[in-house]
């Protein structure tokens, strides 16, 4: 039995004081919700949020009633799509869509929705949440999302070696041409020149499916960040071939390989008498994680290359903010770039996407919502027909799930 088709769908049974738009990524390995809510009523108080925001430096209007809200992050496994649908349900987010303007009479809502899944998946919204997806490109709302995260919330990229986080300072006037690349199931690189104009330029499938879909067949791990975790205690070299194992522990110094660099990724097994038991897990792990970053960092460089790109930023929920992942990646592109390059990561590195999707309402007309990017201190405004919501992002993440808005209402 359809567990979900009592749903009503009509937006009115939405409370008005419940603002939550939905936005979906539905990808190969992940499905990505962003979500916008307004605080209760009792949480906080007008004057509070007021002077938060005016701590803040926002051109706060004291004329206009000030609300809270903040900006939801989550995420589910594509394969467990039931409980992603369980959660809309349950949180009342498939009403926060929007109606078609143009069919006065319809009552069907629109959700908007990137990724590969919002085709796959379109009859399965519809038939459990009586929701229609309305499809956006997924280049596109990776690079809107981008650009959204970057020009807007403080302390969004950040570069990482040797151990060491280091928040970039990004000049929004100064942002372009940079390199985007998303680290999904698979890898998408994609030249970015500005808003909305970019171009893909390079692909390969050895990406965050490869790791996840490899690991778990050797190691028998039970989820990603369980082989995630296991890599921490491993040791690769147990694994990979070295240049030193070829070269009789001496660097190949001619060509500026040391010793110790990796010669062949996995090498070893087919030298050594052994079986798969005969590997720790961890070692696999360890091996498994070098060599998906550290071919896609030198892709990535070699994409920077050929169009003369200095900056790379790094996304893609394969990232998960791992310090081994990032450390590799950077490693490669420095490697190859002989300094000359730099690798940057996005503390909200899976939402790209999802955010891009959110935007997009921007282009409805207005029987729903609407998002406009309002310059510097108001970075996303968010407004429905005959109550207009600025929302002002303070980018100050309580964690990486969620963040905090203050919100105008006119
Ligand atoms: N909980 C998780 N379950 C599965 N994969 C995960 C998880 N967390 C991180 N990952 C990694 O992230 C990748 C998916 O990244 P994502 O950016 O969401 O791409 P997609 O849009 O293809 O789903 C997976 O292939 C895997 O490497
Ligand atoms: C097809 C995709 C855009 C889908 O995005 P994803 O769900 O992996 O985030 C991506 O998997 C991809 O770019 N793969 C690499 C294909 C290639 O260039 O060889």
């Amino acid at each position: 039995m359809d567990h979900l088709a009592h749903v009503s769908n009509q937006p009115n049974s939405q409370p008005q004081s419940q603002i939550s738009h939905l936005a979906l990524d539905i990808g190969g390995s992940l499905i990505k919700l962003v979500y916008f809510c307004r605080y209760d009523d009792n949480c906080r108080d007008d004057d509070e949020l007021r002077s938060q925001n005016e701590s803040l430096g926002s051109e706060s209007d004291n004329s206009r009633p000030v609300l809270g809200g903040k900006l939801h992050f989550a995420k589910f496994e594509t394969s467990k799509i039931n409980d992603c649908l369980e959660f809309i349900h349950s949180m009342k987010l498939h009403l926060g869509g929007f109606h078609d303007c143009t069919a006065p009479s319809s009552d069907k809502i629109f959700i908007k929705a990137t990724g590969g899944g919002a085709y796959k998946f379109a009859d399965l919204f519809k038939e459990k949440l009586g929701v229609s997806l309305d499809k956006e490109d997924e280049m596109e709302c990776l690079v809107t999302g981008a650009n959204f995260l970057l020009k807007a919330v403080h302390q969004e990229a950040f570069t990482y070696l040797d151990g060491q986080k280091e928040f970039a300072q990004i000049d929004p006037n100064d942002l372009y041409p940079y390199l985007l690349v998303n680290i999904g199931s698979g890898v998408s690189m994609i030249k970015v020149d500005g808003d909305g104009k970019f171009e893909r330029v390079s692909g390969t499938s050895l990406g965050g499916g490869t790791f996840w879909g490899l690991g778990r067949l050797l190691t028998k791990c039970k989820n990603f960040d369980e082989l995630l975790e296991l890599s921490h205690q491993g040791n690769n070299r147990v694994i990979d071939m070295l240049v030193g194992d070829i070269y009789g522990g001496t660097d190949y110094a001619k060509i500026g390989l040391s010793a110790t660099t990796i010669a062949s990724s996995f090498g070893k097994a087919i030298s050594d008498n052994k079986g798969l038991v005969d590997y720790k897990p961890e070692d696999i792990s360890r091996s498994l994680l070098r060599m998906i970053s550290n071919n896609i960092g030198q892709i990535s460089y070699l994409n920077a290359l050929r169009f003369g790109l200095k900056r790379i930023f790094f996304a893609g929920f394969f990232i998960r903010g791992h310090a081994y992942t990032m450390d590799t990646i950077s490693v490669a592109v420095n490697f190859w770039s002989k300094g000359e390059a730099e690798a940057m990561f996005l503390r909200h590195e899976g939402f790209l996407g999802a955010l891009g999707a959110f935007m997009s309402y921007e282009k409805q007309c207005l029987d729903g919502l609407t998002v406009n990017k309002i310059p510097q201190r108001f970075p996303i405004s968010v407004s429905s027909a005959g109550n207009k919501i600025y929302c002002s992002m303070n980018g100050k993440s309580n964690d990486n799930e969620s963040i905090e808005c203050t919100v105008y209402r006119t």
